[in-house]
């Protein structure tokens, strides 16, 4: 079962760009926004945006193979990619989404948050890329 909404992904073709947006148009004060940091295994670079109760996730092609780049080639200002869900534990959320009938796209693999995330295929969603992500067991009180 999904608990917290962790962070909305929005795809762009500038990170930097992209920040600037949320300092100088939305007012998002500079510290609240993260460090740009690559993640090669993952195909993507990425930064938050960190509001009062969810966060913004930032995220620009890094690579050739990079998953996102179809998704950027059909949206070249960017767009909004996915919504991430958190889960207690990511090996038992993977394993019902597959009994449940749903397209796991990958095993279970660290995200930018540190902890383990898969992908569920947008046609099992309404048409929009679900993510979810393991909380770090404190997490849960
Ligand atoms: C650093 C990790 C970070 C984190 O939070 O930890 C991230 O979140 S990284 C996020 C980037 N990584 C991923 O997205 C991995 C999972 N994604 C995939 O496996 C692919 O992107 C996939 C399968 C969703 C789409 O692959 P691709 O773009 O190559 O396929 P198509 O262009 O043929 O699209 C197939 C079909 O899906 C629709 N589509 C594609 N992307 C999205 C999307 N983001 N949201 C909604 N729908 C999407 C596309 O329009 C096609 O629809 P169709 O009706 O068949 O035309
Ligand atoms: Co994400």
């Amino acid at each position: 079962m999904i608990g917290r909404l962790n962070h909305v992904g929005i795809a762009v073709p500038s990170i930097e760009d992209a920040k600037a947006t949320y300092r100088d148009l939305y007012g998002v004060p500079a510290d609240a926004i993260t460090e740009t940091k690559e993640l090669p295994a993952q195909g993507v670079k990425f930064a938050f945006v960190n509001l009062a109760n969810s966060q913004i996730e930032l995220i620009e092609p890094l690579g050739a193979d990079s998953p996102i780049n179809n998704f950027l080639e059909k949206n070249p200002k960017g767009g909004q990619h996915h919504v991430c869900f958190e889960v207690a534990d990511i090996y038992a959320a993977r394993d019902d989404m597959v009994v449940r009938g749903a397209k796991v796209l990958n095993e279970p693999r660290i995200g930018a948050h540190g902890t383990p995330i898969i992908f569920v295929h947008p046609k099992d969603s309404n048409g929009v890329l679900i993510e979810l992500m393991e909380m770090p067991k404190a997490a849960h009180g």
